[in-house]
């Protein structure tokens, strides 16, 4: 098939950007490098280095099999203190993705969905029919897209499917997480074991789970790539699926410190701090729906493992 791929140049979309190349797809990545890397696109890929807004009509005219849309403003705390910059950046380019698709009749779509659109849950693991009740502007901005789609996909045929991912973890080989303004735990860690951080701070450790500190439930990034795959596969004409990708279980705060522990040998010392708002207590995935109906079966669930292939790639980066 032939595919775009927006925000191909950053962390997931570069992996699964790989994917698809290693699979025989064409691939062209459509990126702004607002906060992705032009080397982080593949080999047998083209970038068109442009944003959406400006470029999708032209670039869709073309002619493509399916867009699978990862570009997006993805920082909690940032879309509470800015929210028309996540309105704006998610909400509104991705409708003029989506009229685009329409005007020019691209068949299917593969949407980079979140668990952070179903806010505080009433029961874990989380399924797809749980209440929907984001307490982020990015979660909701995620929520909004999803409505859209569904009514996109009904009224003008495009097979759809929204991948909503938990917490993405680990790295694909030379693919892997490299956010400017990072906020995500691994990797804070691992810079703390590259002595580029003194300490990890533990974001509150009185909260309602077993060692007291947020418990997630971490995805393999490569994982996710086959997710997409199997996805583009089984998009039906018309109809919007939803699927949590998780691997239902989770690890505590403590316990992915731990585990960077152990595969990187450092002592990382951690201090405990205050709760960072906005932060539910624990979110693991139901991914009943995407083993059954995608046949989906994830295989790096090892925390240590996951570790070990982001502690790989992080070292990389730094010659190390
Ligand atoms: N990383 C996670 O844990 C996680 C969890 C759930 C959902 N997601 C979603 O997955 C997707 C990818 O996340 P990521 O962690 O790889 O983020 P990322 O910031 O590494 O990648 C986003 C990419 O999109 C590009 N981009 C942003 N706005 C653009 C625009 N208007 N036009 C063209 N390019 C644009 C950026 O330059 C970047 O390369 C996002 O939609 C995010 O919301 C990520
Ligand atoms: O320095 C830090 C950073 C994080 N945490 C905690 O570690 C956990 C994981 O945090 P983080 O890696 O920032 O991920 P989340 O906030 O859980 O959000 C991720 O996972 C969500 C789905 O679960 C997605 O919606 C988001 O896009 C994605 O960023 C949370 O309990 C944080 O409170 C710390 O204690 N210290």
């Amino acid at each position: 098939m032939k595919l775009l791929v927006t925000g191909g140049a950053g962390y997931v979309g570069s992996v699964c950007a790989a994917r698809l190349v290693e699979s025989g797809h064409e691939v062209v990545v459509l990126d702004d490098l607002s906060t992705g890397h032009a080397d982080a696109v593949p080999e047998g890929a083209r970038l068109v280095e442009a944003g959406i807004d400006e470029a999708i009509g032209g670039l869709l005219a073309e002619g493509f099999d399916g867009v699978l849309h990862f570009a997006a403003k993805s920082l909690v705390g940032e879309s509470m203190q800015d929210p028309a910059k996540y309105w704006h950046g998610n909400v509104v380019t991705s409708l003029r993705l989506l009229d685009a698709m329409r005007e020019h009749g691209t068949p299917r779509l593969v949407f980079s969905s979140t668990a952070a659109t179903y806010g505080e849950p009433d029961q874990v693991p989380i399924p797809e029919t749980a209440p929907t009740r984001p307490t982020n502007t990015y979660g909701a901005t995620k929520l909004a897209i999803d409505h859209a789609i569904t009514g996109y996909a009904g009224s003008h045929g495009i097979a759809a499917v929204s991948l909503r991912y938990f917490n993405v973890a680990g790295a694909h080989g030379r693919f892997g997480e490299r956010h400017g303004v990072e906020t995500h735990l691994i990797p804070l860690v691992l810079q703390v074991a590259l002595g580029q951080r003194e300490q990890i701070q533990v974001y509150g450790e009185d909260w309602p789970t077993e060692d007291g500190t947020c418990v997630r439930d971490y995805i393999h990034v490569s994982d996710l790539a086959d997710a997409h795959l199997l996805a583009l596969e089984h998009a039906t004409p018309g109809e919007h699926r939803i699927y949590n990708l998780g691997n239902g279980f989770g690890f505590s705060v403590k316990q992915v410190v731990d585990a960077c522990r152990e595969v990187t040998g450092h002592p990382i010392p951690a201090v405990v701090a205050p709760r960072r708002a906005g932060d539910p207590a624990v979110l693991v995935a139901s991914s009943e729906k995407a083993r059954t109906e995608l046949g989906w079966k994830p295989e790096r669930t090892d925390m240590v493992g996951i570790v070990r292939d982001a502690w790989e790639f992080t070292r990389s980066l730094r010659g190390a």
